[in-house]
């Protein structure tokens, strides 16, 4: 059992101007700055155990978050590391943070008991969809043919697709050539931005459908771009092209539209995805009971932390919807694989019509990036979350002092 206690937090503002080349562009965010407010906890363990984490923004507003980890650092500097890891519910429910652990996260995960993992869980306001009772049952079924699964996980990785051939501010050149770039690397599923204008949206689709051909997966992204009789009407004019899903249709806040708009599309095979702006565990609940996706897109930043993704792992496996988490953003990827390894090792154990998103941004700045392999997450096997970001990017990415920033202020290209 690890000892020792937290003994300093520092957290920093760092930023990667991505609006410049367009990358991660939308309907809505067309200008995007994948930025981290981002953490690293000191020990005074024997072997100076560190830790580090992230969440993810857009760039503006990244300060706020850095107020908000310092307002609650008070609640971590001076805790004693073994009191963290044998109660992490109590730690959570006074913070909603995560701890740094040992294993890759995925790993300790699925190594954990099924008494231990519900023991993470904040089952407040959800044990009207499921009691900790429902959650025990269903991770000790997911404990059989667990090994599997995991040399399963081991040998070929988890499914992903890509987004990142298709960001909106992109032209159709580039559109054309990174598109064929992944066809070449053995990519088979391919997300489209769309929203902004129906025309340039429907050339865009014909493009890429006609690049992939139609065996191979095409998904769309709106980003809450519409109302909910617009996104209908919207979505049916780009039925031609087969989508298995749209994505965030309208307002995030919105589950019964998203129901409506679900309704409307069924008959078209086109399901709704939705999540990754769903901050808590009673927003999935109600997306659930509703009926109102069929994709669920958990995002490991936006939940808050390894529990609260937890409950709505297992709320999703009770439902029978298929978990396909968002990772559009700096180091999102890098996160979320240890989520979704786990889930398919331990709660879902299943593959069928479930992908876990892929960007092609900024893995170059994290110290243990993911590996992708034949289209897949290959299960990352260094301690921790993935989350520890190169010293040197963090000095030259800090906003607005680093070196980067200095250089685009003094050019004229950025105005902070
Ligand atoms: C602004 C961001 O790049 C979003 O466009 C991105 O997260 C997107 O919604 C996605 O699903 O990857
Ligand atoms: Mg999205």
């Amino acid at each position: 059992m690890v000892k020792g206690k937290i003994t300093s937090l520092a957290v920093k503002d760092v930023r990667f101007p991505t609006s410049l080349g367009h990358h991660g562009s939308d309907a809505m965010h067309t200008d995007p700055d994948y930025s981290a407010a981002y953490v690293v906890i000191e020990t005074d363990a024997d072997d100076a155990l560190k830790g580090y984490g992230l969440t993810f923004t857009l760039g503006k507003g990244t300060e706020i978050v850095v107020c908000a980890v310092n307002a609650l650092s008070h609640l971590v500097v001076g805790r004693n590391l073994e009191d963290i890891v044998t109660n992490f519910r109590d730690f959570y429910r006074q913070l909603t943070s995560d701890g740094q652990l040992r294993w890759p996260l995925w790993k300790l995960l699925v190594d954990m008991t099924p008494e231990q993992l519900v023991s993470c869980i904040d089952f407040r306001y959800i044990t009207d969809v499921l009691t900790e009772a429902q959650a025990l049952e269903i991770l000790q079924n997911g404990k059989q043919r667990q090994e599997t699964r995991e040399e399963r996980m081991l040998k070929s990785g988890y499914p992903a697709y890509t987004t990142s051939c298709a960001w909106l501010g992109y032209s159709d050149e580039q559109l054309q050539k990174l598109c064929a770039d992944a066809l070449q690397d053995g990519w088979t599923r391919f997300k489209v931005k769309v929203g902004a204008d129906l025309q340039d949206d429907i050339r865009r689709c014909k493009l890429i459908r006609d690049m992939i051909g139609h065996d191979n997966k095409l998904m769309l992204d709106a980003n809450q771009r519409w109302d909910v009789n617009e996104a209908i009407s919207w979505v049916q004019e780009l039925a031609a092209f087969k989508p298995l899903w749209i994505e965030e249709p309208t307002s995030p806040d919105d589950i019964l539209g998203h129901g409506t708009i679900s309704k409307a599309l069924a008959p078209l095979g086109i399901g709704v995805a939705t999540g990754e702006q769903c901050h808590n565990r009673v927003m999935f609940k109600q997306f659930l009971q509703a009926r109102a996706l069929q994709y669920l897109q958990i995002d490991s930043c936006r939940l808050g932390s390894v529990n609260e993704n937890l409950s709505v792992l297992l709320m999703a496996k009770k439902f029978n919807i298929p978990v396909c988490p968002h990772a559009g953003g700096v180091g999102l990827c890098e996160l979320v694989q240890h989520l979704i390894i786990f889930d398919y090792i331990s709660v879902s154990g299943e593959l069928d019509n479930r992908m876990c998103e892929y960007v092609d941004h900024l893995h170059e700045h994290f110290k243990y990036p993911v590996t992708i392999h034949n289209a897949a997450y290959m299960p990352p096997m260094d301690p921790g979350y993935s989350t520890e970001m190169k010293e040197d990017s963090v000095l030259s990415y800090q906003f607005p002092g680093g070196s980067v920033w200095q250089q685009l202020i003094h050019d004229k290209r950025v105005e902070i």
